[in-house]
């Protein structure tokens, strides 16, 4: 989607997949600039704990000049401490924010209800981040889940979603299994995403924009194929003009 048709509510499904640039620096001035060049590539910006630990959180406003932003913070603790903390961040509502998934449905219930009673119809998407990117089934078995990361994926976002989540965070391998489970309504935010030829990093279960789009994710979520390109706002472009 162009960066003109950010629809409203700002985090509604868009009629067609975006990216969301990912700002993982700890440095604001540097994440200014390169909000400033890939906003107009990009649907939103993301900011993530390197970026809100290091700057605190007047760093979302200041980047939502450029873009709306997806703060992912990842909150997983008991219901009432993560109900303040979503009052605590919708003193200037982001357009979404991650909840880990494996917190429970108690929790995600208490983040939705804090949302609504604290920012009403400017609240935050609620995203429930299912298996990490970063796993692999063999990483999940160590933790003692067994069947997979797409059991595991399907289970928790059966939890989510009946919990009142917007969407989910899930690899692109999971996305075409989330939608014939869950169909289109919820929205599929999705990293773990390289475009062909990059290097994989950390990330275990990967795939190409183009494959990502086409299983049916709403937002993919891409950092350093972007900002560790020379020209990030070429690299945002080349991935965009993907889609
Ligand atoms: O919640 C997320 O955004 C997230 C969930 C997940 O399972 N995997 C994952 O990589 N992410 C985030 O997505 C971004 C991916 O960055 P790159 O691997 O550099 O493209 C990082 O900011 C991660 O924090």
């Amino acid at each position: 989607m162009s960066a003109a048709s950010i629809p409203s509510p700002l985090w509604a499904k868009p009629n067609r997949c975006g990216v969301i640039a990912a700002l993982d620096t700890p440095d604001p001035a540097r994440a200014m600039g390169w909000a400033a060049a890939v906003a107009p590539h990009v649907g939103l910006v993301k900011v993530g704990l390197e970026l809100f630990c290091a700057a605190g959180p007047a760093v979302v406003q200041q980047i939502g000049q450029h873009r709306p932003v997806f703060l992912d913070l990842k909150f997983h603790d008991i219901p009432n401490t993560v109900a303040g903390a979503v009052r605590s961040v919708c003193a200037h509502p982001p357009a979404m924010l991650t909840l880990h998934g494996g917190g429970g449905g108690a929790m995600i219930e208490a983040a939705r209800r804090a949302a609504e009673d604290s920012a009403g119809a400017q609240r935050p998407a609620i995203l429930a981040v299912t298996v990490l990117t970063s796993f692999s089934a063999a990483g999940l078995a160590e933790t003692g889940v067994s069947g997979g990361p797409a059991q595991q994926v399907l289970r928790l976002a059966r939890l989510a979603l009946s919990a009142g989540a917007d969407g989910l965070v899930c690899s692109p391998h999971e996305v075409s299994r989330l939608r014939d489970a869950f169909g289109d309504a919820p929205l599929l935010v999705v990293p773990g995403v390289r475009p062909a030829g990059s290097d994989a990093g950390d990330q275990a279960r990967v795939a190409t924009p183009e494959e990502t789009a086409a299983a049916g994710a709403d937002w993919l979520v891409i950092g350093r194929p972007i900002t560790a390109s020379a020209d990030p706002a070429a690299a945002a472009a080349r991935i965009a003009a993907t889609l």
